[in-house]
């Protein structure tokens, strides 16, 4: 579990690897994870866009929601931790932005987090003044080009600080206090978090808006629908009824006391864990409804050879004697934890669907590729995802490009494979800055549970 090398990430700048803990016997472990990081974050926009004050309840707190906190204060939203009744850290309560807040120049960091640098530059546009926005090397690569767009569209003047037309990070909102709003066309291709971005914001604008998607379908519809949901929840009227078009209504957001639903997509490492050691994960406080698409796990893992039961609350993951390949379309930010699950596996699988993982924290299908065969395993780049076919896994470093998900596949692939290292496990605090020790916790159960005679684990068979 301890960092044990230094070395570089390319950059140069050192960076210690992490030993993944091998699962020598079936893992057995109840685990809670942080709040949802995509409810969190829509919420702190709501609670921010609301006419009065909100309280968010057992939120996550991460790098990714630190960032979004950051930048709606920045913009005027006066935030306050406050204590929590739960094991995750302190409730927020949310003074909304004030009216005409602004005029002086306000810099936002969006850091690497996609919520941050989609949802935020339309609240600014509702600003009088400029922001400046900004994040790590990587954001910079991340495509921007549809929110700019739709902003100048309804108006809104983004320029580069040197006055060039910007098409991705950094880039300079203009905001003039009010927005009209009506009728927008966007290629919504890229990201689902364009659409969710313009959404959120909609009811504040004059007349409203008219959001029309033209393009290659738009990619993680869940995440779409999530927006609707708490869109509905404080009082905003949203019609979806016909496809690629979402009509939001002017008026208030009403404010809200919420709890916020754990992280299901962030459920699937420790999930994952049940069938890469053939023993059995729990995740207690399962949604009954919700619109995570890290719902999506129950059907997956059991189409992957795993019996899923969710009863009282309680998902109970249980690993069948082999990994089973098979075909998993669209399953967004569940990707990179499918991906490793399918290298595990003992037949073959492909991933469809998902090729705007380019456009994420890194360019997962390449580094999902690069790291899946760097182990001595067999994927391979489709025009819209992977394909994966059975090898046999030998150790070694599994490099996390600063993406969360890679360097939790890397925790997976860990498992049930003998001496393979993450590169900065630290990186998981965009969402989970807690990874490694709820990893380690949920080992030290299987041990403790493991006072009888030992069974061999199948662990070290793939
Ligand atoms: O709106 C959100 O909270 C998110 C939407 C999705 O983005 P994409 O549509 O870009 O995949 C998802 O992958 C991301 O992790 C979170
Ligand atoms: C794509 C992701 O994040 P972001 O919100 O930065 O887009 C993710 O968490 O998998």
């Amino acid at each position: 579990m301890t960092a044990t090398a230094a070395t570089s990430d390319g950059s140069g700048t050192p960076v210690e690897h992490w030993a993944a803990p091998f699962a020598s016997r079936p893992v057995d472990a109840t685990v809670t994870v942080p709040g949802s990081k995509s409810l969190t974050n829509r919420y702190l926009v709501l609670a921010a866009l609301a006419e009065g004050p909100s309280r968010l309840r057992a939120p996550l707190h991460s790098r990714d929601s630190a960032l979004m906190i950051d930048a709606l204060r920045q913009l005027g939203a006066t935030i306050t931790e406050v204590p929590g009744d739960g094991d995750f850290g302190p409730d927020l309560e949310v003074l909304p932005l004030p009216a005409a807040a602004g005029a002086s120049v306000t810099r936002i960091d969006c850091g690497l987090a996609g919520t941050v640098m989609r949802f935020v530059p339309p609240l600014a546009a509702l600003r009088n003044g400029a922001s400046v926005f900004d994040g790590d090397p990587h954001a910079r690569k991340r495509p921007m080009g549809t929110i700019i767009e739709a902003l100048k569209a309804l108006g809104v003047a983004v320029a580069s600080e040197d006055g060039s037309a910007p098409s991705s990070l950094p880039f300079v909102v203009e905001g003039k206090g009010t927005v009209r709003g009506g009728h927008l066309v966007i290629d919504a291709s890229a990201s689902s978090q364009f659409v969710s971005a313009l959404l959120l914001v909609g009811a504040r604008f004059d007349e409203g808006l008219h959001l029309e998607h033209v393009g290659k379908p738009v990619p993680s519809l869940d995440h779409i629908n999530m927006t609707v949901a708490v869109l509905r929840g404080a009082g905003v009227t949203v019609d979806n009824s016909v496809p690629n078009h979402w009509v939001v209504a002017p008026g208030p957001i009403r404010a809200f006391d919420q709890r916020i639903e754990q992280d299901l997509s962030n459920a699937g490492p420790f999930l994952a864990a049940a069938l890469a050691s053939k023993g059995t994960v729990r995740i207690p406080n399962w949604p009954a409804e919700t619109q995570q698409v890290g719902d999506l796990w129950r059907d997956i893992l059991a189409k992957m050879g795993a019996q899923v039961t969710l009863a009282d609350g309680v998902l109970t993951v249980t690993g069948g004697q082999e990994i089973k390949g098979g075909n998993f379309a669209d399953t967004s930010e569940l990707a990179p934890t499918v991906a490793a699950l399918c290298a595990l596996a003992t037949g073959p699988s492909r991933l469809t669907g998902i090729a705007h993982l380019r456009g994420h924290e890194t360019d997962r299908l390449a580094a999902l590729v690069a790291e899946i065969n760097r182990l001595g395993g067999d994927a391979e780049e489709t025009s819209d995802g992977l394909v994966i076919r059975p090898a046999r896994l030998h150790g070694g470093v599994v490099r996390s490009y600063a993406d969360h998900r890679m360097a939790t596949a890397g925790a997976i692939l860990g498992l049930a494979v003998e001496g393979v290292q993450v590169e900065d496990i630290a990186t998981t605090a965009k969402t989970m800055p807690d990874f490694p020790q709820l990893w380690a916790g949920m080992l030290a159960q299987d041990a403790a549970a493991a006072s009888g005679p030992e069974e061999p684990s199948g662990g070290a068979a793939h």
